[in-house]
C-alpha cells in the first residue's frame, strides 16, 4: 500500500473520531423510561383505548410504573405507582406543575385562563394564592354553611316526595343538588331556571348548563388527535375542537352576564355576598402581582363552578352504586349512623369525627372510583432526571390514580369494595399519602379540597341515614354494572335505578 493512501485513511480515522465526538457532546445518549416501539406518525396512540385509564393500566404491567409513549410525535410519561407519583408530584414537582398546552385549554377555558389548564406562571401562582387564602379558607366556607345545610334539606324532600313509589335515579338528583349548593356560594344565587324557559334573572336553563359542564368535563379528557400529530389539528377528524369553540363561548356569555349582574349590585353594598364579590374586589387591588385579564377572571369563577359540581354529585353516585352491591355495608353504616347520630336529626358537618365507616365507605369509593382516573395532565418545563432516567422538558405526564388504586402491591383484594380496609389504617386522602390520589398532589393539588370533600360526606351520610335503599326491577347485587365512561372525571356508564323508603320520623323530611 502507497504510504500516502497509509495518511488518507489514518486522516479519515481521526476525522471520525472527532465527528463523532462532537456528535455525542452535543446530543449525549439519554436514558429514557421503557415503553413500546412508536410507530411512525401516531406513536403509540393506537395503544390507547376508549378508557385510556384501564389500557395504560395494562400496559405499565408490561412496561412498569414509569412508561413512556408517545402519542403522536410527542414524549408522555405515565405513572403507575405511588413511589413514582411522589417524584413527580412531590420530590420534583415544580419541573412538572404546568399544563401541557391542549386545545381543551384554549377553547374550553378562555386561552388557558382557569386554574386547571393554566400553565405553571404568575397568574397560575396568584390564582392559586387567591383561591386558597380568599376563598377556600375555613372561615369563608363556614360563612356558607347554611346554604350547604338548605341545599340538603332540598334535596331530602324532593327525594322523600318520590319514596316508596317511584324508582329513582340518583343522577336525576344529585348534580341539580351540587349546581345549585356551589352556584350560590360561589354566585350568590342560581342563575338558570329550573323550568325549560328562560326568564329575565336567568340567562340560562338547568339543562343547559348542566349539558355545558358535562361536555366541558368530555372534551377536557378526550385524546384529540390534532393535540398530538399537529399537521391533523387543521382537519380537526375527530370534531371535538369543533364542539369546543361553541362551548367555550357560552361559557364566557354566561359569565358575562354573572359578571354584569354582579357589577351592577357592587354600586349598591360593598360587603362581598359571594365568592364572585371577593374575586372582583381582590381583581381592583392596586398591589396584586399581576393584574388579572377579563379571560381570567372569568377562569377564575369558571375553576369554582366546574370543580364542584360534577366532582361531588358523581363521587356519591359512585359510592350508591357500590353500596347496591353489598347491602351488609348499608347495614353497617345505618348501625353506625344510629348509634352515633340517633333517630332524630340530620347529620352536621361537625358529625364527622364520629362517623368513621361512612368515612371509610367515602375512601374506599374513592379508591377505586377515583373522579380523576388520569390526574389532569402534568408537563415538564425543564429537563430533569426521575429515578435515573431523563425527561426532557416539554413532556406530559399522566398520573394513574386508577391504577395505583388497584395495584395488590400496596391493596389486598384491589378488586373488591372493602371499607373495613381504612379501618386499620391512617390513609389521608389529601395528597399526603400517594397511594390514594382523589385529589391529587403537590402544586396542583385540588384547591376545593374542603369544599368537595363537604358536600361528598354530608350528602352520603344524610342520604344513608334518611333512606332505606333497595334495587328495583327485580334486579339482584350481581346484575349491577359496573363500567365506566372516560373524560377528565370517570363516570358511572350505566345508573342504577333504586327505590328508597324513609327510615327518619316524617316530620324531618319537610
Ligand atoms: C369530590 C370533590 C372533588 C374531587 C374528587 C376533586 C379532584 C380534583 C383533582 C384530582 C384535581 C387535579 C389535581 C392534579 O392536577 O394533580 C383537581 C383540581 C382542581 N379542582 Fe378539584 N376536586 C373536587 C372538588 C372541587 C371543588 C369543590 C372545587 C371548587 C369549587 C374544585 C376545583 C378545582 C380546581 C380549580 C382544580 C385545578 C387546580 C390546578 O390545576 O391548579 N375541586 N380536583
Amino acid at each position: 500500500m502507497e504510504i500516502s493512501s497509509i495518511y488518507i485513511a489514518l486522516a479519515w480515522l481521526v476525522a471520525l473520531t472527532i465527528i463523532s465526538k462532537v456528535i455525542k457532546n452535543k446530543f449525549p445518549k439519554r436514558k429514557l423510561p421503557p415503553g413500546p416501539w412508536p410507530w411512525p406518525v401516531i406513536g403509540n396512540l393506537n395503544l390507547v383505548g376508549s378508557n385510556p385509564h384501564e389500557s395504560l393500566h395494562y400496559l405499565s404491567q408490561k412496561y412498569g410504573d414509569l412508561m413512556l409513549l408517545k402519542f403522536g410525535s410527542k414524549p408522555v410519561l405515565i405513572v403507575s405507582s405511588p413511589e413514582m407519583a411522589k417524584e413527580f408530584l412531590k420530590t420534583h414537582d415544580a419541573i412538572f406543575a404546568s399544563r401541557p398546552p391542549l386545545a381543551a385549554g384554549k377553547f374550553t377555558s378562555f386561552n388557558f385562563s382557569d386554574m386547571t389548564w393554566a400553565p405553571y406562571g404568575r397568574f397560575w401562582r396568584q390564582a392559586r394564592k387567591l383561591y386558597l387564602s380568599e376563598i377556600f379558607n375555613p372561615k369563608r366556607l363556614d360563612s356558607f354553611k347554611h346554604i350547604r345545610v338548605e341545599e340538603t334539606q332540598a334535596l331530602i324532600s324532593r327525594l322523600h316526595a318520590l319514596s316508596r313509589s317511584n324508582p329513582v335515579y340518583l343522577r336525576d338528583h344529585l348534580p341539580q343538588f351540587t349546581l345549585s349548593t356551589v352556584s350560590r356560594i360561589a354566585m350568590g344565587r342560581k342563575y338558570y331556571s329550573d323550568e325549560s324557559n328562560l326568564n329575565e334573572s336567568s340567562p340560562v336553563t338547568f339543562e343547559k348548563l348542566k349539558w355545558m359542564l358535562d361536555d366541558w368535563f368530555m372534551l377536557g379528557g378526550v385524546i384529540n388527535l390534532g393535540d398530538w400529530v399537529p399537521f391533523l389539528s387543521w382537519f380537526d377528524p375527530q370534531g371535538y375542537v369543533k364542539r369546543m369553540k361553541p362551548l367555550g363561548k357560552s361559557f364566557i356569555e354566561f359569565y358575562k352576564y354573572v359578571l354584569e349582574d354582579h357589577k351592577a349590585k357592587a354600586k349598591e353594598t360593598c360587603v362581598p355576598k359571594d365568592m364572585i364579590d371577593v374575586i372582583l374586589q381582590l381583581a381592583d387591588d392596586p398591589n396584586l402581582e399581576v393584574k388579572f385579564t377579563s379571560d381570567q377572571i372569568v377562569g377564575l369563577i369558571h375553576g369554582m363552578q366546574t370543580g364542584g359540581i360534577d366532582t361531588s354529585a358523581s363521587a356519591v353516585e359512585w359510592a350508591f352504586q357500590e353500596l347496591l352491591r353489598k347491602p351488609k355495608i348499608i347495614e353497617k353504616a345505618n348501625e353506625e349512623l344510629d348509634r352515633a347520630i340517633g333517630k332524630e336529626r340530620w347529620i352536621q358537618e361537625e358529625d364527622f369525627t364520629r362517623l368513621p365507616y361512612i368515612e371509610a365507605i367515602i375512601k374506599e369509593t374513592f379508591r377505586l372510583h377515583p373522579l380523576c382516573a388520569l390526574l389532569p395532565p402534568h408537563y415538564s418545563i425543564e429537563d430533569c432526571c426521575v429515578a435515573g432516567y431523563d425527561i426532557p422538558k416539554g413532556t406530559s405526564v399522566y398520573v394513574n390514580a386508577w391504577s395505583i388504586g388497584r395495584n395488590p402491591k400496596y391493596w389486598d383484594k384491589p378488586e373488591e369494595f372493602i371499607p373495613e380496609r381504612f379501618l386499620e389504617n391512617d390513609i389521608d386522602i389529601k395528597g399526603q399519602n400517594f397511594t390514594l390520589l382523589p385529589f391529587g398532589s403537590g402544586r396542583r393539588r385540588c384547591p376545593g379540597y374542603s369544599l368537595g370533600i363537604k358536600l361528598v360526606r354530608t350528602t352520603m351520610a344524610n342520604l344513608l341515614h334518611g333512606f332505606n335503599w333497595k334495587l328495583a326491577q327485580d334486579m339482584k347485587p350481581e346484575d349491577i354494572c359496573m363500567e365506566e365512561v372516560y373524560g377528565l372525571t370517570t363516570h358511572l356508564k350505566k345508573p342504577i335505578s333504586m327505590i328508597m323508603e324513609p327510615r327518619l320520623p316524617l316530620h324531618l323530611y319537610n
